[in-house]
């Protein structure tokens, strides 16, 4: 049910990087320790990758080519927030000493990713590699037109995740990645302020005044840093997300939203009760997000240098 697009495979550097995986391991491991909030990053940064023109590591460029005056892919707004690229670089100098031109920055994030839903407590993921890089970014138009806004609702979540193959299942076990790190007060103000927004009226009231204290409605623009975490268990990968948004604890619109909607409650309440399901629901929905505009073969490049194109 899960075919593995060509190109792709589970033994692709097992000639020209065998310690592949156990370096990018040993890079991450010291790293998850002295600040646990790189986990939720990097899978964040994963999900903004692949959904913007495929998992090519194009959110890793720093400048735009065709347009170096205009922000580029990673100014879109809706990359605000975005952290620890430079851990994927980091990561790929070390690879270009062990396997030279080898390893693609895009399956670098990818297996970052990986390795933080596991050393969260996630399932383990084994991932098929054989990514390419793209040769450029998209504009942060481009951008921002393929991220989901942060009021997004549960049909429209169902149809974006559905474009990459995903069942309401595994859309549902996909959003359970806000098991993890933060959303600043940016993102959650008109779901907190405007009187309009039936959908703060289904928040539990408790929850909904710890909000307002964390994220207050006049923020001077020197707090704007402020955040809350997603989930009360923000670095362990676990199903109190869903046990969570049906208390109507529920961050986001769409954390709020799932328990409630009739495609989608039962689900959350069977992943709330049965995290074994959770994992594997979220294990195939990962690779499906993985495997989204994949550049294989002769397709792409491999870069020297994950935050600019010089080939
Ligand atoms: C409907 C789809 C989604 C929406 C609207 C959404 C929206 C958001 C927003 C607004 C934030 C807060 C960012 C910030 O303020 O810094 C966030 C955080 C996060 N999202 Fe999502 N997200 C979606 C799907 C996903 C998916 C599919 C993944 C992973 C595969 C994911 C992983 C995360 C993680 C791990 C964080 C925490 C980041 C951190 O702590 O730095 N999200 N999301
Ligand atoms: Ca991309």
């Amino acid at each position: 049910t899960n075919p593995v697009p060509k190109g792709l495979s589970y033994n692709f550097y097992d000639k020209t990087c065998p310690q592949l995986e156990d370096t990018v391991r040993a890079a991450l491991n010291p790293v998850f320790i002295t600040d646990p909030t790189t986990a939720p990053a990097l899978l964040r940064l994963m999900f903004h990758d692949c959904q913007v023109q495929g998992c090519d590591a194009s959110i890793l460029i720093d400048v735009s080519d065709s347009a170096p005056s205009k922000p580029s892919e990673l100014g879109a707004k809706k990359n605000f927030g975005i952290r620890k690229r430079e851990l994927i670089n980091q990561i790929k100098s070390r690879l270009e000493i062990e396997c030279p031109g080898q390893v693609s920055c895009a399956d670098i994030i990818v297996l970052a990713a990986r390795e933080s839903v596991a050393i969260s407590g996630g399932p383990r993921i084994k991932v098929p590699l054989g990514r390419r890089d793209s040769l450029s970014a998209s504009s942060s138009e481009v951008a921002d037109a393929s991220l989901p806004s942060s009021d997004i609702g549960v049909d429209d979540t169902l149809s974006l995740f559905a474009k990459l193959g995903m069942t309401t299942q595994e859309t549902v076990a996909i959003m359970g990645s806000h098991t993890l790190g933060i959303t600043h007060c940016l993102n959650i103000m008109d779901r907190l302020y405007m009187p309009s927004n039936a959908k703060a009226s289904s928040m539990d009231p408790r929850f909904e005044a710890l909000l307002k204290f964390s994220c207050p409605e006049f923020t001077p623009l020197s707090q704007n840093t402020s955040f809350v975490f997603n989930d009360p268990s923000t670095f362990i990968f676990d199903n109190l997300y869903y046990q969570n948004s049906l208390q109507r604890r529920g961050v986001l619109r769409i954390d709020a939203e799932l328990p409630l909607n009739i495609k989608t409650a039962g689900i959350v309440e069977h992943f709330a009760a049965n995290d074994d399901d959770f994992f594997q629901e979220f294990t195939s929905a990962f690779l499906k997000l993985s495997y989204a505009g994949v550049l294989t073969g002769n397709h792409g490049v491999i870069r020297s240098m994950c935050n600019f194109v010089d080939n």
